[in-house]
């Protein structure tokens, strides 16, 4: 039951796309607008509370043929059928993807090897429901009796960034709880975030799959050992608690049994903010507001398995995205959202998007010789405007770019609104626009400068324009608006996974430099190496002092 294996490359779609991209690549966009008055209507997507506008990109009915034949070729509808219905997609770990039952209603029956997985990812979120609110309503207090005040989420990469962005994307959701969240070895992270709160009245979470990563097992120690300068041994059972699909480990380490929330195989960790790997967002906001995030990434996955595919906004987005990175060869994209509140929106996305599709074999093991995974980058607008801007703009590189954006402010603050709103609109026109040397002279003779003034300045100022972008105009953030965004990038990194026919749910690129750390680490404890490179031996006797 594995996914199909077609080399995109070797498919009809592939080689007319190629043909196309010929006729097209010098094309206005703006000329295209002129000629079809339609265009807009053509090349946009209004669904729910979503209006994705694609229009402003290098493509014409063509290459929408030619893409949407990609994916019918590549036999992407096969593919989504059999990830939704918990075959083992994920053939190099022999496990299934169905980080999307964790959204499904629990009428809706959902097998894993024949066994159905809904009665037991119920069990679990009555389990976080309980737990949640207990604390949030001071029924559960700490081993002073005192309420909780603190949560501290400690775990890195999927058991991190999801819960991390979550948090605060909904911070205007949040209650009275101040979240905090530790992930990197660096024990000046550690020793800094320690400082925030008192032991008396934080809750732990040590969030992870395996339960044996290095950066959360050395901060969950050390942490304990602070927590028990304080507190006695009795209190751990109250203070920490776990997430992981390893329970044994969780268990061994000292966790009440009671006090583990299981997790199991076939969620990715870079998926898995759906499951109890969201507690942290269940205290900070509440379970109900859970719910409805799991709701709306319900709703963009039935968008996704039932729309037609030119219709599809996740199909629509990741063939875009495959069509400048394998044909225009841009190599990495950006994403904007204008809202301060999607501050980590960016970082999250590169796990998702980088740790899935940053492989360079196809699903047979075989070397691939084009492009995959795209460089994921950006952060807010009008922030982004002031950083990096210049570049896109008038930079040699061409960089597709997402303009994330909420109608609605939540704190009802119609000047700042409109002046945000104005930027987002105004920097994808811009972008699409350009501005000619004409308009230049125009405007520079305006404003009285002379001739030879005009024409000494005039390159600087001229915009080539024809910057292709997305722009997904969203209602309002709400937890299941949101809950609908990451849902619909995560099917967008399927999609890519399936059109470029690599394996997106496994992460052995990762093993390497972990491997290696452990070597060091004991040469460096030992104080002898002699079996690095002539830079890393200098590099560590640098560290060293030698
Ligand atoms: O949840 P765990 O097992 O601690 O793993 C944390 C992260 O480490 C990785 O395995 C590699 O970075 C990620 O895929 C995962 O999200």
């Amino acid at each position: 039951m594995a996914l199909p294996k077609i080399n995109p490359t070797k498919t009809t779609a592939w080689k007319q796309l190629y043909e196309h991209y010929n006729t097209i690549k010098d094309q206005e966009m703006k000329t295209m607008f002129a000629a079809d008055t339609n265009r807009v209507n053509t090349f946009s997507i209004t669904w729910d509370d979503f209006y994705v506008d694609f229009s402003k990109n290098r493509i014409n009915a063509t290459t929408q043929k030619l893409l949407l034949q990609l994916a019918s070729e590549i036999k992407l509808q096969e593919a989504i059928n059999k990830q939704f219905s918990g075959c083992l997609i994920n053939e190099t770990e022999g496990r299934a993807v169905l980080h999307t039952a964790l959204r499904t209603p629990k009428t809706t029956p959902v097998l894993v090897e024949g066994a159905n997985v809904m009665p037991q990812i119920q069990t679990v979120k009555k389990k976080l429901e309980r737990f949640s609110s207990q604390i949030i309503n001071g029924q559960l207090t700490g081993y002073t009796n005192q309420p909780f005040t603190d949560v501290v989420n400690i775990g890195i990469g999927g058991s991190d960034l999801g819960p991390h962005m979550v948090v605060e994307a909904l911070g205007y959701y949040k209650n009275h709880l101040q979240t905090h969240f530790v992930s990197n070895i660096d024990g000046d992270h550690v020793q800094e975030t320690l400082k925030k709160f008192h032991p008396e009245t934080t809750l732990f979470i040590i969030v992870s799959k395996s339960f044996v990563t290095q950066e959360t097992l050395t901060n969950a120690n050390t942490i304990l050992a602070w927590f028990l300068n304080t507190a006695p041994k009795a209190a751990i059972a109250k203070h920490f608690v776990a997430v992981t699909a390893n329970t044994k480990k969780a268990e061994a380490f000292g966790i009440n049994p009671e006090y583990i929330f299981p997790m199991w195989n076939w969620v990715g960790g870079r998926f898995s903010l759906w499951s109890a790997v969201g507690l942290s967002i269940c205290l900070a906001l509440g379970y109900r507001n859970f719910e409805k995030l799991l709701s709306g990434a319900n709703q963009m996955d039935i968008h996704f398995t039932t729309a037609p595919f030119e219709k599809n906004i996740p199909v629509t987005l990741a063939l875009l995205s495959v069509w400048y990175n394998n044909f225009f060869e841009a190599e990495s994209e950006a994403v904007i959202p204008y809202t301060q509140y999607l501050h980590r929106f960016v970082t999250y996305l590169q796990q998702g998007v980088m740790e899935s599709n940053g492989k360079s074999v196809d699903r047979n093991g075989q070397p691939i010789n084009y492009q995959t995974g795209t460089l994921v980058w950006g952060q807010p607008g009008t922030n982004a405007q002031h950083a990096f801007f210049q570049l896109l703009h008038q930079g040699t590189k061409l960089i597709p770019a997402d303009f994330i954006g909420f109608a609605e402010s939540l704190h009802g603050n119609k000047t700042h609104q409109d002046l945000l709103i104005s930027n987002f609109c105004a920097q994808t026109e811009a972008l699409m626009n350009g501005k000619t040397e004409t308009e230049v002279q125009q405007e520079l003779t305006a404003k009285g400068l002379c001739n030879k003034e005009i024409q000494a300045i005039l390159p600087f100022k001229v915009f080539a324009g024809n910057k292709p972008t997305n722009t997904i105009f969203i209602k309002k953030l709400t937890p299941e608006n949101l809950g609908k965004l990451i849902a619909l990038y995560e099917h967008k990194i399927f999609v890519q996974g399936c059109v470029w026919n690599i394996c997106s749910f496994d992460q052995f690129g990762v093993e390497l430099g972990k491997q290696l750390a452990t070597t060091i680490l004991a040469d460096v404890k030992n104080n002898t190496f002699t079996n690095h490179d002539a830079s890393t031996t200098k590099i560590l006797n640098f560290y060293l002092n030698k």
